[in-house]
């Protein structure tokens, strides 16, 4: 068993084709307007159908969602991610609400970001490690391909399965897995031609990348 991989920001059928070939575990669909790689319910219900017709797993990525979106793009989605101000409380909400399993993003920059981790883990599913982001320097919580210093995971990372993300491509894979540790991994814009636009190539370089990498067992 390989690193195990969720491609963040698929917008078309070939694209999650070449995730799913590829060996991608999660298809992450962003219902967040501003972004370029946003998809709205319709058009992510039928890509859902594709992903999932190559065994992978749904993930509908949203930033402090209402429940009106949640129960639109439900049909697409086994995971929702969720990469704003969410509480722990609307977390446990969202997950009792909607039977689904949850990931909660949080913006890493240093240690203590860290340890924010210990006020979810008893409501959600999955923590995801992300860089955080300068007030003022883009409108998007996530998909920015900055990183962080992968090594301020080192020891502190929560008991529930945890995936890094954050500035990910195939030049630094193999490092961010060394220095975090991590068994699972998010990436989006080092994937890209231009934003928005997934390149098959990088795909298929960064899950060649990955096959080298990681567990030997499937996690939960
Ligand atoms: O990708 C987006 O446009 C996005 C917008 C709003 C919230 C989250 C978003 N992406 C979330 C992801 O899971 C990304 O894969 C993650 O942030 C890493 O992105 P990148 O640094 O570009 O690899």
């Amino acid at each position: 068993m390989s690193l195990e991989v969720k491609i963040c920001g698929l917008a078309s059928p070939n694209v999650i084709d070449a995730a799913g070939k590829n060996g991608a575990r999660w298809a992450g669909f962003v219902f967040f307007p501003p972004s370029p790689r946003y998809v709205d319910a319709r058009l992510a219900i039928d890509l859902a159908a594709i992903a999932r017709s190559h065994g992978m797993e749904t993930v509908g990525v949203y930033v402090n969602p209402t429940d009106r979106l949640l129960d639109e793009t439900a049909p697409a989605v086994d995971w929702i991610q969720l990469h704003g101000q969410e509480t722990p409380e609307r977390a446990q909400a969202i997950r009792a609400q909607s039977g689904k399993r949850l990931i909660k993003a949080l913006p890493i920059a240093e240690a203590a970001d860290v340890e924010a981790a210990r006020t979810y883990e008893a409501v959600v599913d999955m923590i995801l490690f992300d860089a955080k982001v300068q007030p003022g320097t883009t409108r998007l919580p996530g998909g920015n391909g900055r990183t962080f210093d992968w090594t301020l995971l080192e020891g502190r990372t929560p008991s529930l399965p945890w995936m890094l993300s954050g500035g990910l491509d195939a030049d630094n894979l193999a490092q961010a897995v060394l220095e975090s540790g991590a068994k699972r991994v998010d990436v989006s814009s080092g994937l890209e031609d231009a934003p928005g636009l997934k390149s098959l190539d990088k795909i298929a370089q960064f899950m060649n990348h990955a096959r080298t990498l990681g567990p030997k067992e499937q996690t939960p």
